[in-house]
């Protein structure tokens, strides 16, 4: 019968009903709690609710926590009800409580003393009323006290029953719970199976003071072992007592079943709102759910647009940056372009400062120029006039103009009849000349005396020499000292008559002055000769070449003839001039134009009608080609057609005698230096030709052997110079005489001057040099004498050459 029983621990262990009933939310319908609080109520003492409430501490421990499936409100609801969350079901079971008061014992009475004095008064009337044997056991048997299983096992214990015929019911957790608080103290037996009658604890005075309402247990005698008959009394009273319990106890089972009947439909029904509200937390979870994958789906989009504006940000920023760059650079741009446009605007106000102030210059000169206008415009009226005028006198003018032309024309036929006749006394004044210079003969003798040289005018007071005060400037004096046996001093004057006679103050341009007449006839196409004759240092070299600022005859003539030429062009006549220049020294000819090492370019070999070549190492040969004209073989010639060919002829002549005076002392005074100059000319116009010859030649000078007192070399030099010039004197001499044969080849330098000496056909002039020096007096008077016999030959007409 007992195990037949469903425990209360089951009941309160049902976690579902229990909890439901209790954790019900203050907003559903409790009808059906009534019943399990009052029963629980009617019996439970103080212990029992604490078992309740610890039982249902179990189950709550046991189960999900409620919360967490309720609203907010309702859990801080329950909170704020009390600690266990009991209080608002107990105080709704209240009523139902005293309705079931009757029925149940003082017990109760006992139990709610704790609660306010009134419920209290009034309950225990109630109980008062209503003594019950019943509600006492209950409480006497410490059912609701202790866990049923923990009664029912000690009875079985007890009994021997439930330990041998069935297995005990599987206590649940809340009675677990609950039997290892508080073991029952009642259901206690001693070790002889007597009820545990001891005092200890708390159950003892509670016992004591549910005996006062409920049967109280038998009383057992107390009994040896042996005592079968004592033993058997109490187990009677036991098993009475036990029976109405049981009774009791089968009472109160029908209560409970109608209880439970109402507690399962209530549980039916809790359990049709708890698949309400599953199936709404479903829906619930569900929603939460598809909220949580909204808001998945929100917060995925949340970061995708987070990430969106991240990006939209950084290109922002990076925009920002970029615009900030260019406009970094647009200022930059800018402030160059201002600083640029400063720079301008600065330079434009200058400029138009300059502009203003040139503005200003100009309306000045505006008005200037406008006054100006008015004044041309009044000159250009006046000039209109004139041109007016002018115009018919132009017309007049373009009249005489023709007329001049016609004049002109006629002119120039007469120009050319003119030229022509011009010619003609060109060719008059040729023919002339020639007449004036044969009437001068054809060998003429200029003496020239030269100045006192500085280491000779301690003798100026005894000058042997004196040109008559008379107007006659041809004569000469040579006054000469001599001494008689008996030493009387006595004077002889030597007087000489020559063509010229030249001063010691006379200058290089008046002696040109006279020459230039006869190199003139050389351009005519006539053989001229000029030489300088005298004693060593009279001034032959000086007469002839000159200094760089006291040019001689050579250089001046040169120049003239080339010029001449020039000028002769605008005639019709073209020349060709070559010049040779050459030295005889010791009766050898020597090139004085060589070039050492080489050939000018300018100079050509003369070898007769062919050669060339280096000249400095061949013999120079004297020949006569077919026409009977003399040339020297293998000598330079260079051609003269420039000033510039004239003074390099004249250099290197000057140069290589300067090397000859190097290797042999005075070496110039002792040779015969000869220049030839040959003039071919031919006149386009008439075709006439010349062709002329011009010797400048400066004479070896002469010494006397007795006075010189020349030994050796110098003794030779002297011989070889003698013989010349007396072979000179014998040419010219003989061409005086009209001797038949004259000795051209008696020595170089006639054979050399043939074409100019011989045959009359020449035209030669001859300087007589004479030193001033008392200590040349014997050697001018013996120059004098030579030109003297000279000046008086006549050596016929000269002839007119041509080519
Ligand atoms: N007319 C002159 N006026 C000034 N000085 C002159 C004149 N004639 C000659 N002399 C000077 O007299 C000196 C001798 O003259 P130059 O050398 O011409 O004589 P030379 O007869 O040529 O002698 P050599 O026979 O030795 O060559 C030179 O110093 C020269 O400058």
């Amino acid at each position: 019968m007992v195990s037949g029983l469903r425990p209360p621990t089951q009941l309160s262990a049902n976690p579902k009903g229990a909890t439901s009933a209790i954790t019900k939310p203050s907003g559903l319908p409790l009808p059906s709690t009534r019943p399990l609080v009052a029963a629980a109520t009617t019996t439970t003492t103080t212990t029992t609710a604490a078992t309740v409430s610890n039982a249902h501490a179990g189950v709550k421990r046991k189960q999900p926590s409620p919360d967490v499936d309720l609203p907010q409100p309702e859990r801080v609801k329950r909170r704020a009800g009390g600690s266990n969350g009991h209080a608002p079901v107990a105080l709704q079971s209240r009523p139902a409580t005293s309705k079931l008061s009757a029925a149940r014992g003082a017990g109760i009475t006992a139990t709610r003393a704790p609660h306010g004095a009134g419920q209290r008064r009034g309950i225990i009337a109630k109980a008062a009323a209503v003594p019950s044997a019943r509600g006492a056991g209950i409480a006497r048997g410490g059912l609701s006290a202790r866990p049923i299983s923990t009664i029912t096992a000690n009875r079985a214990r007890a009994s021997g029953v439930l330990a041998r015929g069935a297995a005990p019911p599987k206590p649940t957790a809340a009675a677990k719970d609950a039997a290892e608080r508080k073991p029952a103290p009642a259901a206690k037996l001693d070790e002889n199976g007597n009820p545990d009658c001891g005092t200890d604890g708390e159950d003892g005075s509670d016992d004591a003071a549910n005996s006062s309402d409920e049967e109280p247990p038998p009383v057992l005698k107390k009994c040896q072992s042996w005592d079968t008959k004592t033993k058997l009394e109490n187990l009677q009273a036991i098993n009475g007592y036990l029976a109405r319990k049981q009774k009791h106890t089968a009472k109160k089972k029908a209560g409970l079943a109608r209880l439970l009947e109402e507690e399962q439909s209530r549980s039916r029904e809790l359990d049709s709102q708890r698949k309400s509200l599953e199936d709404q937390i479903l829906a619930n979870k569900g929603t939460i759910r598809k909220l949580n994958t909204e808001i998945d789906e929100i917060r995925a989009e949340g970061r995708r647009r987070q990430q969106q504006h991240e990006e939209e940000i950084d290109d922002l920023k990076r925009q920002h940056r970029r615009r900030v760059e260019d406009l970094q650079d647009q200022i930059a741009d800018l402030e160059r372009r201002n600083s640029k446009l400063s720079e301008d605007l600065r330079q434009t106000e200058k400029d138009l400062g300059d502009e203003r102030q040139q503005v200003r210059h100009l309306d000045g000169t505006v008005k200037k120029l406008t006054t100006e206008l008015a004044e041309l415009e009044d000159t250009y009226r006046t000039l209109k006039t004139q041109f007016e005028h002018l115009e018919g006198t132009l017309a007049r003018r373009n009249d005489q103009i023709a007329q001049q032309k016609a004049t002109i024309e006629a002119r120039d036929k007469e120009i050319a009849s003119l030229r022509l006749q011009l010619h003609k006394e060109e060719m008059v004044r040729r023919s002339l000349h020639n007449t004036i210079q044969e009437l001068k003969g054809n060998i003429r003798v200029f003496c020239r005396i030269r100045p006192l040289l500085a280491d000779e005018l301690a003798d100026k007071d005894k000058l042997p020499i004196k040109l008559p005060e008379c107007d006659d400037e041809n004569e000469v004096e040579l006054w000469q000292q001599s001494e008689s046996a008996t030493g009387k001093m006595s004077s002889k004057v030597y007087p000489f008559k020559f063509d010229q006679v030249f001063g010691p103050d006379s200058t290089q341009d008046e002696v040109f002055d006279e020459v230039s007449q006869l190199i003139q006839s050389a351009l005519d196409g006539y053989p001229v000769c000029i030489f300088a004759y005298g004693q060593t240092g009279s001034g032959k070299t000086f007469t002839m070449e000159g200094s760089d600022k006291n040019e001689g005859i050579i250089p001046r003539a040169v120049r003239q003839i080339y010029e001449t030429t020039e000028r002769l062009k605008e005639k019709g006549w073209e020349y060709t001039l070559e010049g040779q220049f050459v030295e005889i020294y010791n009766e050898t000819i020597q090139d004085l134009l060589v070039v050492a090492g080489g050939q000018d370019t300018t100079v050509t070999a003369n070898s007769g009608g062919g050669g060339g070549g280096d000249n400095s190492k061949k013999k120079l040969e004297i020949h006569r080609d077919k026409s009977g004209r003399t040339y020297i073989k293998n000598v330079t010639t260079t051609r003269v057609d420039s000033t510039d060919a004239v003074n390099r002829l004249l250099a290197q002549a000057a140069k290589n005698r300067t090397v000859a005076a190097t290797l042999c002392n005075d070496r110039s005074s002792r040779s015969h230096s000869v220049f030839t100059l040959r003039i071919s000319g031919v006149n386009v116009i008439t075709s006439e030709s010349c062709a002329g010859q011009l010797n400048l030649i400066d004479l070896a000078g002469s010494e006397r052997l007795s006075q010189s007192g020349a030994q050796g070399e110098r003794l030779r030099e002297t011989q070889a110079i003698n013989k010349s010039l007396a072979c000179l004197g014998d040419v010219i001499f003989a061409v005086g005489n009209g001797d038949k044969h004259v000795p051209y080849r008696n020595s170089k330098l006639t054979h050399l001057l043939q074409d100019s000496l011989g045959g009359g056909n020449s035209k030669t002039l001859m300087f007589v040099c004479i030193s001033p020096s008392p200590t040349s007096a014997q050697e001018s008077l013996c120059s004098l004498r030579f030109a003297t016999k000279v000046n008086s030959c006549h050596i016929g007409t000269a002839k007119r050459q041509s080519s």
